[in-house]
């Protein structure tokens, strides 16, 4: 691979890592919806469950990866869980916000490692990418998480609300040259400038919303010294409070260090480039931010029908630790811990997924199930009469095609489960089953290889 022109860095031996290996691959399990993760494979040394693969199967056509079960992430990017596992030990429940958070990466790692119970407000600038990070982050199937789309100038308002903010930014992309030839063909001199303005920026609308006391967690996925320690200069003296906080890692794990920034560099590690910092603001909270009073903001709930509340009560578990609220047809069992403050999220950002599992429809007479239901983690187990596929049929499925299912499978609405995982719903009426997968999150290509591809 040939590095743009003007590149160059002070890491002994990172050029050549770059342009004498490839990239590797590795993929983060969803032990939380059941997923195994096979022993054969070799872990990633900082996340538990993390594994690293000897080569690339046809993501698109594994039912497991839409199943949600397992999640395809770079391995330097799974440090994250072991981060927020640090910082975060033995703590109450906290509010995070993942500031720039498509495609879901880093997301659905923290949802696995924070206090349970803490809820994550996903944002995203970029309205198209925002879709798809809602997509993986239902398929994740963890309800404590909503989803927004808007610049984070929008989320200054939310003054001192989150635990924990991660601010993982745009930036000049030299850790993804080995995997991206867009990363090489895009890197000037002046991207790297332009890019830090824009990291300084975003950081300093994003401290407006840090909790005193809370954590920022900075990354990027490049090496220069201007996107990440002098981003990180800037901020420990211009933003009130901040100080760098050094996480342990061990020596083993070959992470290096410059400064308060942890550097991943291809070569030394096993996963593409990453450099990540953390800062705490001081716990002294500041006398000018105005008291907020979420309560007097609270949206008045419309009246739920009673056979939607009823459908919840089956459905989900841990039912009462939900409020059913309505956001256009769909319904939605939202965490009543958090509904204050997803009250307010929902009436000052542009949200994608207002917050909490979008779990039913009301078409005719039917209440049907969502897509979102069917992967969550709080689905009840015996919630749905379930029917068992076949690899060809859950690739038909996927591909939103009606199917037949046998003649002694049950009738209505039944949940096809794939090697005993949830996949999605169909109404079956005897003669074929009519597939409710959602329109737009079906597999485009007609080709169905002959096994499914094993990881
Ligand atoms: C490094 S990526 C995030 C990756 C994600 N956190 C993950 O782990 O899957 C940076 C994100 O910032 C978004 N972005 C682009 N311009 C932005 C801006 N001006 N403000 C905030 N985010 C921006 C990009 O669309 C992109 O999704």
């Amino acid at each position: 691979m040939k590095l743009p022109e003007n590149f160059s860095t002070d890491f002994p031996g990172l050029i050549q890592a770059l342009e004498q290996t490839g990239p590797s691959l590795s993929v983060r399990f969803n032990t939380a919806r059941g997923a195994r993760i096979p022993e054969n494979l070799e872990r990633v040394p900082w996340c538990g469950n993390g594994v690293y693969l000897q080569s690339r199967p046809a993501f698109t056509f594994d039912p497991a990866m839409h199943q949600g079960m397992y999640y395809v992430q770079d391995a330097s990017s799974m440090i994250h869980s072991h981060i927020v596992a640090e910082i975060t030990a033995g703590r109450e429940p906290l509010l995070c916000l993942d500031a720039c958070a498509a495609p879901g990466g880093k997301t659905t790692a923290m949802l696995d490692s924070l206090p349970h119970g803490s809820f994550i407000l996903a944002n995203e600038y970029v309205t198209a990418r925002a879709e798809s990070l809602n997509q993986n982050l239902l398929r994740w199937g963890n309800p404590m998480v909503a989803v927004s789309n808007g610049d984070t100038s929008r989320l200054r308002k939310f003054s001192s609300m989150f635990d924990i903010i991660v601010a993982d930014v745009p930036c000049s992309g030299e850790g993804m040259f080995r995997k991206d030839p867009e990363a090489v063909r895009q890197w000037s001199p002046q991207l790297v400038a332009d890019c830090a303005g824009l990291q300084k920026e975003i950081t300093a609308n994003l401290w407006e919303a840090l909790k005193p006391g809370g954590y920022m967690i900075y990354s990027t996925c490049t090496f220069n010294r201007k996107e990440n320690q002098e981003v990180v200069a800037h901020m420990l003296e211009n933003f009130e409070g901040a100080s760098a906080v050094d996480v342990e890692v061990p020596q083993q794990w070959g992470i290096s260090k410059v400064g308060h920034c942890m550097h991943f560099l291809p070569g030394t590690v096993r996963g593409e480039g990453l450099t990540v910092a953390v800062l705490r603001k001081s716990a002294v909270p500041d006398m000018r931010m105005p008291k907020k009073n979420i309560e007097k903001q609270r949206s008045k709930a419309a009246s739920v029908p009673q056979q939607v509340l009823q459908a919840a009560s089956k459905w989900i578990s841990g039912n009462d630790e939900y409020a059913i609220k309505q956001f256009g047809d769909i319904f939605y069992a939202q965490p009543k811990q958090w509904e204050q403050e997803l009250n307010l999220f929902n009436m000052q950002l542009k949200m994608i997924n207002p917050g909490g599992i979008g779990f039913a429809q009301i078409k005719g007479r039917d209440i049907l199930p969502q897509q979102a239901l069917a992967l969550s983690c709080a689905l009840l187990p015996r919630a749905f009469h379930q029917y068992d596929t076949d690899y060809p049929q859950a690739i038909a499925y996927l591909q939103r095609q009606s199917l037949q299912l046998n003649e002694t499978a049950p009738r209505g609405v039944v949940l096809l489960t794939y090697r005993g995982a949830a996949l999605g719903f169909v109404k079956n009426l005897g003669s074929r089953a009519n597939n409710l997968y959602p329109p737009a999150w079906r597999i485009l290509s007609t080709h169905v290889p002959e096994k499914a591809p094993e990881l």
